[in-house]
């Protein structure tokens, strides 16, 4: 018998990748997938570079915690949103609803309720965000990656799973990746990320001390949108890159150790591949402060040093990443050690029990 699969998430990569690891699996068991997002986000671009994949765009609107105008504006562009996938749904009939969070999931993950069709909400970071706490109510089931979050959910819903890491990333080629770079080999390499958005503040700190790193390091920069410094281009031993897609793990397997701010995704992505990395996370004015507790989670277990935001000085970055280099061997026993569990297998399982109790 077909059984079929709306996946939805968004907004920034973080709210897509564990939707692009779980598509290969899901093809493979035999499941039709279909995808629920935004006209513009980042998820539309990733999620058509995959075959067979159709992907139906709603109407989302942000759900803030401060004030701005147009907090009397969106509500009305989610409740369009919700009207447009309860239509989707009921015509394309899944069986399940896989949710991986971000604004646009919260109309999908209420028309699912509307329809009777069960769905299951993934959380990756250790408290919940603002569009995953509206959803969960509405939702079957809620899996977490860390098992602090099960605190945050209700007891007969929440799961714990592990974090789920798209299998690729552990297939790239060093040697790739220095072609791409035009990096020699021998010279250690660190990657820079500031997340799938870039960091500005990441970016100005790095670039201030850049001729001091180059003479120690090559640097592959991924800056964000609209973040590549022209006036660098030339400039030997230093890359940049706007966004990477089907590349990054080439890049990943040639960095010898990894400067990122501190999303759930990519720092479990680092320990997967054990990177010794230098986390700045997100500061407590620009978020809920999620980063800083996924960046204290990793450095209690001895696998990250963390850098704040408001200790963030062209000296401070400088000397943490020395200091990170000369202990990256420490910091890659430890991850040696760390248990990364087989989430992909579990979320899979999950799915299939979740839609047999329809
Ligand atoms: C500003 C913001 O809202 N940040 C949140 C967002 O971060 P953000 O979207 O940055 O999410 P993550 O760091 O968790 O994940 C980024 C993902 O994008 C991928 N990637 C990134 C850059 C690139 O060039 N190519 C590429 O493929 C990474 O491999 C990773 O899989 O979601 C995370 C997970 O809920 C949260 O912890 C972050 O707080």
């Amino acid at each position: 018998m077909s059984k079929k699969i709306i996946l939805t998430g968004g907004g920034t990569a973080g709210h897509v990748m564990v939707n692009v690891a779980l598509i290969p699996k899901l093809k493979e068991q035999g499941w039709n997938i279909a995808y629920i997002g935004s006209h513009q986000g980042i998820e539309r671009e990733i999620i058509a570079k995959m075959d067979d994949v159709p992907y139906f765009p709603i109407s989302t609107g942000k759900l803030r915690r401060y004030f701005d105008w147009n907090n009397f504006k969106d509500p009305f562009k989610v409740l369009k949103g919700t009207w447009q996938a309860y239509r989707i749904i009921k015509k394309e009939k899944p069986d399940i609803i896989f949710s991986k969070g971000g604004f646009v999931s919260v109309p999908v993950i209420i028309g699912a309720w509307l329809s009777g069709v069960p769905s299951i909400i993934h959380e990756s970071d250790i408290t919940p965000g603002l569009a995953n706490k509206i959803a969960m109510p509405f939702a079957t089931k809620i899996c977490v990656t860390f098992p602090e979050t099960m605190r945050h959910v209700k007891e007969e819903k929440g799961v714990y799973i592990g974090a789920v890491v798209r299998e690729e990333l552990k297939r790239g080629d060093a040697d790739k990746g220095r072609k791409l770079c035009q990096f020699e080999k021998g010279k250690p390499v660190l990657l820079a990320m500031g997340g799938s958005l870039g960091s500005k503040r990441i970016n100005d700190a790095l670039r201030a001390n850049l001729q001091t790193l180059l003479s120690d390091f090559q640097i592959v920069h991924i800056c964000g949108k609209g973040n590549v410094d022209a006036k660098l281009a030339n400039e030997k031993g230093y890359k940049q890159f706007e966004y990477v897609h089907e590349d990054l793990p080439h890049l990943l397997a040639m960095a010898d150790i990894v400067l990122s701010r501190a999303g759930a995704n990519s720092i479990f992505e680092f320990l997967a591949l054990r990177k010794p990395m230098l986390l700045i996370p997100l500061s407590k004015e620009a978020s809920r402060g999620d980063q800083i507790l996924n960046a204290r989670s990793f450095e209690k277990s001895g696998y990250a040093e963390v850098l704040m935001e408001e200790d963030l000085t062209n000296e401070s970055l400088q000397s943490a990443i020395y200091h990170l280099y000369q202990n990256k061997d420490r910091y890659q026993q430890n991850m040696e050690r760390s248990d990364a569990g087989d989430a992909l297998e579990k979320l899979l399982t999950l799915i299939e029990g979740t839609r047999e109790m329809k």
